[in-house]
């Protein structure tokens, strides 16, 4: 499959170059120059299928023939090695856990995936490849665990400093190996722009391949697609009318969901739920995209004030605000109502969840107040206990540490300050 750039300004390129290269030369996310949606039978008989026949059928289109069919069914059976439960809170709504993999976090499919694609094509390199990656919490982690140890690959990750939780941080600094912590003094916009600078910037290109695993990577993104997939397979003869609720800050979740629809996956709404971050939500209330600095929240990871994949799905509903509205809502919630919402699914269900997951939550309960036809599965996109703070002062009951958790517990970050894109340009020419 060919990708091309959204800016229009630079060629068509291959899967795997648009890997290797992350974002295109003109600045622009990659996007897929043709979708074909699966068959009705592949929907059908969804009930016959593995996690991995799914997914390997749901993303064969983009990857070959770069990625042969026998490396790739490894490659989604290693990615896909945990499980993706559905908790039914009542009949309307419904929480997806995404949480189960290494890192407990969303981010693991992609980036598991992606570092084993990443690996494949650096088989035979003669050059090492750098990933930068910019984290407002879980993406770093996930990347770290994902890129350890892999051969050819030195992974470079930016995060804010004091705005991820504590054991996010411990998560993307303590591995050590081929993965390097720079701890950005400013936001996670700020380092987001530092790696697409860094793209950019002939005297670093000159001398090493850089690539990016964050969702501006399409072998980071995509897969992101296949878990609206497991979800149908778990509730579809159940509910007739799924729609999803998605905690959201750089809409990489939102969209990926919105390429599961344009496979032909049923699914006739999605809400991008939001903290106070909220560019989107007052963009379909005004049609005016007006970006603003981001505001720390107890929802970290979705502390983003320009959300990169946002130009994506305009480019999925061709630009056509009518059309984008009737597939796509978007609330934004305060960080009081995100507490309120914590202890109101910790009393009524007995279900702990953790402010993302609460915050999806939340847009899931508005909309069903208007569709009370339809049933909602919010994303549980991270475990309550990557945010202890606020989990424990919410709940107020001891919970259990998972073994993910307990392993980084008490181990020695180490990280590499600094400040401005010249100190992450002198970082990487002196490594
Ligand atoms: C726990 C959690 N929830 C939600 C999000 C937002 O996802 P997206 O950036 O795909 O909108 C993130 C980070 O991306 C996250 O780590
Ligand atoms: N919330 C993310 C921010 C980066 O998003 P990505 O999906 O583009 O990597 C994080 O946790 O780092």
């Amino acid at each position: 499959m060919n990708f091309f750039s959204l800016n229009k300004e630079a060629p068509d390129t291959t899967f795997k170059d648009a890997v290797i290269r992350g974002l295109a030369p003109d600045r622009g996310l990659y996007f897929p120059e043709k979708i074909t949606p699966l068959s009705e039978d592949f929907f059908k008989n969804i009930d016959n299928l593995s996690h991995a026949e799914i997914a390997f059928e749901a993303i064969k289109q983009f990857v070959s023939p770069e990625i042969p069919e026998d490396e790739l069914k490894t490659i989604v059976e290693e990615t896909l090695s945990f499980d993706f439960p559905i908790v039914e809170l009542n009949k309307n709504i419904s929480f997806l856990e995404l949480f189960h993999g290494p890192t407990m976090a969303f981010k693991d499919v992609g980036a598991r995936f992606m570092a084993r694609c990443l690996g494949h094509f650096s088989k035979d390199a003669k050059q090492d490849v750098t990933v930068l990656v910019a984290t407002s919490g879980d993406t770093g982690g996930a990347v770290a665990n994902g890129f350890l140890g892999v051969e050819g690959v030195k992974v470079v990750i930016l995060y804010p400093s004091g705005k991820v939780s504590d054991i996010q941080e411990k998560q993307l600094t303590t591995l050590k190996k081929n993965i390097t912590a720079l701890e950005v003094n400013g936001t996670f916009d700020d380092c987001q722009d530092m790696v697409k600078q860094a793209f950019l910037d002939a005297e670093l290109t000159d001398h090493m391949k850089l690539t990016s695993a964050n969702s501006i990577n399409v072998a980071r993104w995509l897969p992101q697609l296949f878990y609206f997939m497991f979800a149908y397979k778990q509730l579809h003869n159940k509910y007739d009318n799924l729609v999803f609720s998605i905690p959201s800050g750089n809409f990489g979740n939102v969209c990926a969901g919105m390429m599961a629809q344009q496979l032909g996956l049923p699914i006739t709404h999605y809400i991008a739920s939001n903290n106070e971050n909220n560019v989107v939500t007052r963009y379909l209330e005004s049609e005016h995209y007006d970006v603003k600095p981001s505001i720390q929240t107890i929802s970290n990871a979705m502390d983003v004030g320009n959300p990169s994949n946002f130009v994506r799905i305009q480019e999925i509903y061709k630009n056509d605000f009518s059309l984008l509205k009737e597939n796509l809502s978007s609330y934004s919630f305060t960080d009081e109502e995100t507490k309120v919402a914590m202890k109101e699914i910790y009393n009524d269900y007995s279900y702990v969840a953790d402010p993302h997951g609460a915050v999806g939550y939340l847009g899931a309960k508005n909309y069903v107040e208007s569709h009370p036809e339809a049933h909602c599965v919010c994303l549980e996109t991270a475990h309550p206990t990557k945010f202890l703070d606020v989990v424990g002062e919410v709940i107020k009951e001891n919970i259990e540490l998972p073994a993910q958790i307990l392993a980084v517990m008490d181990k020695k970050k180490k990280s590499i300050k600094i400040s401005t894109y010249n100190d992450l340009k002198t970082y990487l020419l002196n490594r």
